[in-house]
């Protein structure tokens, strides 16, 4: 046979085709390989039927808890496509190795500052759209001088003492405007009105005293534009990330959200312009501008940052910590005796706060049963790295770490029920009570409300003492039962419509 008839049998189309099939798979093996090094099997992968995967996360949307058990039930470590593509989800056997891991960040999980071009199987997909206008707040969190983080560390955690008595004012004043003072019962939205009263909160504890804390249109726009935020980002990303930019031009969505931060950026620009004086250094303008050392910072945006961090988690916690507690009135009894005796004889300071045990149980114990989320400890490796076990994570993967494992009986005895006590008990039978590990603020692999390691939430103090100044007042002014309290079944966030019956009670101490 010559050579020209090798060729021609070789060109033959079934041999084209066949060859381009090899091809292809070796293509495909190879992607695996890298995004996969250790062969981890990939769940609620797009079926061969699906164009997109747009079905594939509309199945994580409507079961993210059982896709979670499922996964591990087969195994420590898997992919699986969620609400954005595809992350490597763990157990929370390696919680410490990864908390403790400077080689993980979470920044990077926020923004995917682009060490690898959008990748459906690692998920690198830029999540809060760094670098389109009108997501400065979102993309903030993930700046490369953690100046958001360090201001937090260290400026918010020292003032925090100082905070508690104008904190305390402005609740008082917050209630007084939302729940009333009908001895009464009547019902009042509790989704609603926590975020009002804590949007005031949030604005009196980070602007000072300035009437725009108390200016009803400003709350509603600084809780809208953060709502919306959050609502314009997830529609974002739907699109592929070379047409967001663009997109999010057109988006109604988007739209609203660039208007928004205008009409913010107006209310906070006096504020910003205020020459330095002893009343602007109690507030985060001055914090932040201090710890910038100089450099170049949008500040107005740091500001929404940090009420985008502080406002949404804290009424999330707070909405669910009444739900509880409005349906365990004996619970709040014994609340209510700790509050009178403990604040009564030491006054309201950050220290008395800390010695409420009972109450800091009962927070500690919502956030247990319903974390922020079905998983934790988000992180996008900056590296290879190659965990104790052997586990490969490949550089830009998008890890999450499963939370499914604090809300069932797998660590926690009876661990399926609500045992607001169930945390004072084990803080008194420990050695050191007061820094024990099973206080609101103490991160572990068991308890990850906060996140857990190097990047553990680092307001999680001021968050704590902010709770329970808002749940001291509320305890000591109001008598509350089960409305319409029942948290969505599945879902972890509480519904917009939770109603409660509220009627103001004779506060036995006044705060
Ligand atoms: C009840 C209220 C809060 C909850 C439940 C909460 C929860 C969390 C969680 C789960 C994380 C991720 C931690 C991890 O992945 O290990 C986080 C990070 C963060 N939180 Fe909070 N948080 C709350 C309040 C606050 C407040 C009041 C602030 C500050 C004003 C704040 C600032 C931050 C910052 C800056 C980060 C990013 C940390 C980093 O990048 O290293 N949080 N928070």
């Amino acid at each position: 046979m010559t050579t020209m008839e090798l060729l021609g049998s070789d060109l033959s189309p079934a041999n084209v085709i066949l060859g381009l099939v090899v091809i292809t798979i070796l293509v495909v093996k190879i992607r695996e390989r890298m995004w996969n090094p250790s062969s981890l099997p990939v769940y609620n992968d797009r079926k061969w039927y699906e164009f997109g995967y747009g079905k594939a996360t509309g199945r994580y949307l409507v079961d993210p808890e059982g896709l979670i058990r499922s996964g591990l039930e087969k195994g420590d470590a898997f992919y699986l496509c969620t609400e954005a593509h595809f992350r490597l989800i763990l157990s929370p056997k390696y919680a410490d190795v990864i908390g403790g891991d400077n080689r993980f960040d979470l920044g990077k999980f926020i923004s995917e500052v682009g060490i690898f071009d959008y990748d459906e199987k690692t998920g690198a997909t830029g999540d809060f759209h760094e670098g389109i206008p009108g997501f400065e707040p979102l993309a903030n969190i993930a700046l490369e001088s953690k100046i958001l983080q360090n201001t937090v560390k260290t400026k918010l955690s020292r003032q925090t003492p100082k905070l508690v008595e104008p904190l305390s004012t402005e609740t008082a004043m917050a209630l007084i405007s939302n729940w009333g003072e009908q001895t009464d019962p009547h019902e009042v939205n509790m989704r609603d009105t926590m975020s009002r009263i804590i949007a005031q909160m949030v604005s009196r504890g980070f602007l000072g005293e300035d009437d725009l804390c108390r200016n009803p249109t400003w709350l509603q726009l600084l809780y809208d534009f953060l709502e919306d935020s959050f609502i314009a980002a997830h529609i974002l990303r739907r699109w592929p990330l070379f047409m967001r930019n663009i997109a999010s031009r057109f988006l109604p969505s988007c739209q609203k959200v660039r208007s928004e931060l205008q009409d913010v950026i107006e209310y906070l620009k006096p504020l910003i312009d205020k020459p330095d004086s002893p009343d602007t250094e109690m507030t985060a303008i001055s914090w932040v501008k201090d710890m910038s050392k100089g450099s170049a910072y949008d500040f107005t945006t740091l500001q929404l940052t940090l009420a985008l961090a502080s406002l949404d988690t804290s009424n999330d916690l707070l909405t669910k910590a009444m739900c509880d507690l409005s349906e365990h009135p004996n619970l709040v009894k014994d609340i209510r005796k700790e509050i009178i005796e403990i604040v009564g004889k030491e006054g309201l300071s950050k220290s008395s706060l800390q010695k409420l045990y009972l109450l800091d149980s009962a927070m500690k114990e919502s956030q247990r049963l319903r974390p922020l989320g079905y998983s934790n400890m988000e992180r996008v490796a900056k590296e290879r790295v190659v965990l104790p076990d052997g586990l490969i994570i490949p550089k830009g993967t998008a890890i999450m770490i499963s939370a499914c494992h604090m809300m069932d009986s797998s660590i926690w005895p009876d661990g399926d029920r609500y045992d607001g006590y169930r945390f004072a008990n084990l803080r008194n039978a420990s050695k050191n009570a007061l820094t024990s590990s099973y206080q609101l603020t103490s991160t572990s692999a068991d308890h990850m409300g906060f996140g857990h390691g190097k990047q553990a939430c680092p307001g999680r103090h001021y968050a704590v003492v902010f709770g329970k100044i808002l749940l001291c007042h509320i305890i000591l002014k109001y008598d509350f039962n089960e409305g319409r309290t029942k948290l969505r079944g599945h879902n972890i966030l509480p519904h917009a419509d939770i109603k409660i019956n509220i009627r103001r009670r004779n506060e036995e101490i006044s705060l």
